[in-house]
């Protein structure tokens, strides 16, 4: 499988970047998405979950986990994991019943997720390199590779 690089300017190219690939999202799908703490995972939740048709605000769900938003489509799951210390919780949450064939999980610090949550149909990892902020998108499946190829 691919990956792409991209610089984003600002922002909004994050937000942006958000916008495109919710335009092609089929459920299932998962997206991980790492980087450090400011680097843009909820930025770029935003630009997706906003562009499906939510109107209010996104927030990370840093203290609930994962805040989860309902299209007529499909289901969206904003997982943030940071905070997660017992893979426990994600049992006691009854997380296998989140995963259905409309589910869309977007899922910042996935490697605290200890394996129990889909593998990735596409892996974002954002970062800063000499002052600049990129993202390599990666693709790990065929779905995934299908969204990569029309990103521009
Ligand atoms: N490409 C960008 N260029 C400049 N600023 C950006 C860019 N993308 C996001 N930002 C800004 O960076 C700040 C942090 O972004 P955001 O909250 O999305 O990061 P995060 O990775 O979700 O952080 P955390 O891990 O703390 O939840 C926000 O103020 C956002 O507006």
């Amino acid at each position: 499988m691919t990956s792409l690089l991209k610089t984003l300017e600002n922002e909004q190219a994050t937000v942006a970047l958000g916008q495109q690939i919710a335009q092609w999202i089929v459920p299932p799908l998962t997206l991980y998405l790492t980087g450090d703490l400011g680097a843009g995972k909820t930025t770029f939740s935003r630009g997706i979950i906003q562009s499906l048709g939510h109107q209010g605000a996104v927030k990370s769900p840093t203290y609930t986990l994962v805040e989860p938003y309902e299209f007529s489509e499909m289901d969206v799951f904003h997982f943030d994991l940071y905070r997660l210390s017992d893979p426990e919780e994600l049992e006691f949450m009854g997380i296998r019943d989140y995963f259905t064939h409309r589910s869309v999980c977007l899922v910042e610090w996935p490697d605290n997720g200890h394996g129990l949550l889909p593998k990735a149909d596409i892996h974002l990892h954002l970062r800063y390199k000499e002052s600049q902020r990129q993202v390599e998108i990666q693709a790990l499946s065929p779905a995934g590779q299908a969204i990569l190829s029309k990103i521009k």
